[in-house]
């Protein structure tokens, strides 16, 4: 019997990177977490702590911040596709690359009703992203959204659920239906329109949020993949991670008060975690561009 090092990979965690285009005196600002994993023949540092092959993350970490210089940021999906590229491209024993991308937004500070040249307000928690996988000569690449907070105050039934000696839900023919939307949408190529596509996925997402009559979440989220496939041929396949945030009605009777479905208490945890694939039937399957995510 012998003990080998299995699948390995390593790199530097999200490294906080606010870049300044100051080309005019109206800024513009970008601010990215960033995280890459090397992938590739390091069995020599996990054995015995040779180091030779190991680039240091701390290079890893210089290197984003230097690419944010010397090229346009651009996309977050090119940004992440050029560090990928780059390190697999120029270190030998590195064979793969996964870099993530996690946009945080900012809008610009109104005064006197127009937006300031060089202050702003964060945009909220809703983060657009970027994984890509570099693995040799192919590339992966997986956009998405995170922190998309929804709410529906209508439209959304839950009933016909089997029940145990444990059960106490009522079956509701009327909720409030609360999620906050991660997903994440495999391209079939690399070469994409990033952020109008990233626009029309978020529109089909939400839309079909609005629109879908929720007998289930699980439902909502099959309708949610399929509006984003049946809008967009490229892309191969949707993952959502959607928490059932609860709204229980709240009993106003003591108080000699009717509630129908206006006053809720708004739980925080514990949260119905509903999580699923949609995907095409006729396409290959990309495992390699999933692994190590951390939704699924
Ligand atoms: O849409 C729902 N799906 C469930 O699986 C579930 N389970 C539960 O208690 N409430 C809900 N709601």
């Amino acid at each position: 019997m012998g003990i080998v090092p299995g699948p390995n990979q390593y790199g530097k965690a999200e490294i906080r990177l606010v870049a300044v285009d100051r080309g005019t005196a109206r800024h513009e600002i970008r601010d990215l977490t960033i995280s890459t994993a090397l992938r590739g023949d390091f069995a020599a540092a996990h054995r015995t702590g040779d180091n030779a092959n190991v680039l240091p993350t701390d290079s890893q970490k210089n290197t984003a911040y230097a690419f944010a210089k010397r090229h346009p940021i651009g996309e977050v999906e090119d940004f992440a596709l050029r560090l990928g590229k780059h390190f697999v491209g120029t270190r030998e024993p590195v064979r793969g690359a996964r870099i993530l991308v996690a946009e945080h937004a900012w809008e610009r500070i109104e005064v006197d009703g127009a937006g300031h040249d060089h202050a702003f307000r964060r945009g909220g928690a809703e983060t657009r992203t970027a994984a890509v996988t570099v693995d040799g000569d192919d590339a992966h690449v997986v956009s998405g959204v995170e922190g998309l907070v929804v709410l529906k105050s209508t439209g959304s039934e839950f009933h016909g659920f089997p029940r145990d000696e444990y059960t106490t839900l009522p079956e509701t023919s009327d909720r409030i239906l609360a999620t906050a939307v991660s997903a994440r949408w495999r391209h079939l190529g690399t070469e994409v329109a990033w952020s109008e596509s990233f626009a029309s996925v978020r529109a089909a997402l939400l839309s079909a949020f609005a629109t879908t009559h929720s007998l289930a979440l699980q439902q909502t989220l099959h309708a949610m993949g399929e509006a984003v496939l049946e809008a967009h041929p490229g892309i191969a396949e949707v993952r959502l991670s959607l928490p059932n945030k609860h709204h229980f009605r709240v009993d106003l009777e003591p108080f000699g008060l009717d509630n129908d479905n206006e006053v809720f208490f708004a739980a925080d945890r514990p949260y119905g975690l509903i999580e699923g694939i949609v995907t095409r039937d006729d396409v290959p399957e990309a495992p390699i561009a999933w692994y190590g995510l951390p939704e699924f």
